[in-house]
């Protein structure tokens, strides 16, 4: 569904990517893991087109939409999360996630002046029939009154990713959904991401700092260190793998215990 074929990405002298493939199939959950600076943000922003690789092509089903604008990008079926937060704090949540399909409706300027007698109210209560479906799935039927910024940091991003799912992407891209949430928040968030994957069908791609929910979740796992790719799996092989036990996980020596001299 994605592939990513050489991809570079320079910053004046800064190497952020140097020449990063992979592919994200159809139906999985796939995971961009690596310390801090590895380069997984830029692989993401490559991906929705804010950055432009310095070298590479990014494919979406089949197209190449390297060149392709960001919104032309979102309504091609791409979604994003960010990992600082990007809602309007002064709109309710139902007016934040209605915002996330403003560009699906298809009336313009002459259907509005039809309205209450044409087929754009149809497809106003349509649209709003679906963003309430969207706010029943995501749980936050109690908030959606709620003025965006009042809210926990834990349901602003599940606001988030509301306003994300209800653009309908075929992929979705996470950016680090589970910061700065404490552990229930982050099981809740986790039944979310594998929910949407297996009840609304959803390509799940995500950076995810918490180990444990990126191997308990993902099918798939991309290891990157200093912008380059280490390794790529099924998460016990990744975990298995010597250099991401002493890149990522920090240990000193990942030779096994009987190689060690007494
Ligand atoms: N806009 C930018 N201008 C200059 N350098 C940048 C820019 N964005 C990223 N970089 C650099 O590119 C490298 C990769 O950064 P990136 O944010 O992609 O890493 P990351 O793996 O997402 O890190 P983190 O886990 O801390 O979010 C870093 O050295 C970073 O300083």
């Amino acid at each position: 569904m994605l592939r990513a074929d050489s991809v570079s990405l320079r910053f004046g002298g800064i190497r952020a990517l140097t020449d990063v493939s992979f592919s994200v199939r159809r139906g999985e959950v796939f995971s961009i893991i690596g310390p801090n600076g590895a380069g997984k943000t830029s692989m993401v922003n490559c991906i929705s087109g804010r950055y432009r690789p310095t070298e590479g092509r990014i494919l979406f089903d089949g197209a190449d939409i390297t060149r392709v604008r960001p919104n032309r990008r979102a309504a091609l079926g791409l979604g994003r999360t960010f990992q600082n937060l990007a809602l309007f704090g002064h709109m309710s949540v139902l007016d934040n996630i209605m915002v996330g399909r403003h560009h699906l409706l298809k009336s313009g300027f002459l259907s509005g002046m039809t309205y209450w007698f044409g087929g754009a109210q149809r497809e106003e209560l349509a649209h709003r029939r679906e963003v309430e479906e969207i706010i029943d799935f995501l749980q936050i039927q109690h908030i959606r009154k709620a003025q965006a910024g009042t809210l926990s940091y834990g349901l602003r991003k599940r606001v988030e990713l509301a306003r994300a799912v209800a653009l309908r992407p075929k992929l979705i891209l996470l950016d680090e959904p589970m910061a700065g949430m404490n552990l229930e928040e982050k099981e809740d968030m986790a039944r979310t991401i594998l929910d949407l994957n297996e009840e609304w069908g959803m390509t799940i791609l995500m950076i995810e700092h918490d180990m444990g929910v990126v191997m308990d979740i993902s099918n798939r796992v991309m290891v990157l260190d200093f912008g380059r790719k280490l390794t790529e799996g099924a998460p016990a092989e990744v975990m298995a793998h010597p250099e991401v036990r002493r890149a990522y996980l920090g240990e000193a020596d990942a030779a096994p215990a009987e190689a060690i001299p007494a």
